[in-house]
């Protein structure tokens, strides 16, 4: 008796489902709107050239592939966490962050979620209302409960704060709350400064824990400490919290799959402790992680003139999606006649635009103009150049309406 024959057919994933759907169409019109990768304005993925660089030092050293140790490369430990918090930050010389390196950013987060489950049984995880589709599947299968709290508000296609603190006051004392660093994925919609005061103060008054995902630090706005003022903000009030890090965008090491899971302490102690669970945790589940992107990370970050050139190449790819943005802005709002108000697509920061086009008017996108984005309205600008913004505007302007 077979034992395979019960298993059924799983569904195609909402957001990398949409590339297998892109690369079908033999369409010579297509656009992949889709998947968060960017583009150059030739529709070129994008090796940045600080990596091949590195790689190109890492190559002449004739480095071995021995095991990294379970919790990686302890170089990349290091400058991620600095990245992250800023190297004259109390919490790094207090060594109270417990960093490891995870499989990018989804590997950190499900680690985060492994410890959630272990060690705060019955807690659970708020996440906003949208948000990265693969969230809910990474908590799910880790057995960790979520639910939503208010985000985005079609209305005003803004940020639903008051709907936002509201869900926050209103979970259970010692909640984890989790929450985009910067660049809101899929809205685009970041809080404001006063506004993260804000969310602050009621997650230190409810006692419960801040889980920042980090996947665009350096891509939203072009500069890494600017994008990680939400954190450092948390940090500063001596609040403990998670940070889970990605380097598939802003260095462009998709495929490398490197990312780090941060827990900041109250205690050095503490963070001892909770680096060797989460030692423990990833034994079992990948064993230890991948070496080439973390020595990449770590000789970029490492070495100045290399990160200062990474810095450069950042600011032009933020720029270069910010121009597009612009662009889509101005033919949209020179095509269409009827007076919408189209200039939430500018107070939109980082890679996405929530454009309020929904499921039916996204399969319009795709079987009628070719553009391929996912089905809550999500069009990734980094696949987007100044030269398709004219059949882009007509596109979204013959399915909106
Ligand atoms: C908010 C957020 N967190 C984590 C990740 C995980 O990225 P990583 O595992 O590659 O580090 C993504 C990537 N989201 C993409 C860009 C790709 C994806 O869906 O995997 C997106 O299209 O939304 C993300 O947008």
């Amino acid at each position: 008796v077979s034992r395979f024959e019960g298993i059924t057919m799983a569904p195609p994933d909402p957001i990398l489902g949409v590339s297998e759907a892109f690369k079908a169409d033999t369409n010579e019109l297509k656009l992949n709107l889709g998947v968060g990768a960017y583009r150059t304005e030739d529709l070129q993925p994008y090796v940045l050239n600080v990596v091949k660089k590195a790689e190109n030092l890492m190559l002449e050293r004739g480095e071995n592939k021995e095991y990294l140790p379970i919790e990686g490369l302890a170089a990349f430990n290091k400058v991620t966490a600095e990245l992250l918090f800023g190297a004259d930050n109390p919490v790094i010389q207090q060594q109270r962050v417990a960093t490891i390196q995870g499989l990018s950013g989804t590997g950190s987060l499900r680690i985060a979620a492994a410890l959630i489950e272990r060690y705060f049984p019955g807690s659970k995880v708020l996440i906003s209302s949208p948000t990265w589709g693969n969230h809910k599947n990474i908590f799910n299968d880790a057995s960790v409960p979520w639910f939503e709290y208010r985000y985005y508000d079609p209305k005003t296609v803004g940020l639903d704060f008051s709907g936002m603190i509201e869900d926050i006051k209103a979970a259970p004392e010692g909640s984890f709350i989790l929450l985009h660093g910067c660049a809101h994925n899929p809205t685009g919609i970041d809080p404001t400064p006063e506004q993260w005061e804000k969310i602050a103060d009621v997650i230190q008054e409810k006692n419960h824990i801040p889980f920042f995902d980090v996947a665009y630090q350096g891509f939203a706005s072009g500069s890494l400490d600017e994008d990680a003022s939400s954190v450092r903000l948390f940090a500063a009030r001596g609040m403990e919290l998670l940070v889970a890090q990605s380097y598939s965008k802003n260095l462009g090491l998709y495929g490398e799959r490197i990312g780090a899971i941060n827990v900041l302490c109250s205690s050095a102690d503490a963070a001892t402790r909770v680096k060797s669970q989460l030692k423990r945790l990833a034994r079992p589940m990948y064993s230890n992680p991948p070496i080439h992107g973390a020595r990449i990370v770590a000789n970029v970050v490492g070495i100045p003139e290399l990160f200062s050139e990474w810095k450069e190449e950042m600011e032009m790819m933020a720029g270069r999606i910010k121009s597009v943005r612009q662009k889509l802005y101005d033919s949209l709002s020179r095509k269409d006649k009827s007076g919408k108000d189209w200039s939430f697509i500018l107070k939109q920061i980082g890679m996405f635009s929530f454009t309020g086009l929904n499921k039916v008017k996204s399969e319009n996108m795709s079987n009628k103009w070719h553009v391929y984005m996912t089905k809550d309205g999500r069009i990734s600008l980094a696949g987007l150049s100044a030269a398709k913004c004219e059949y882009l505007a007509d596109a979204i302007i013959d399915s909106y309406y």
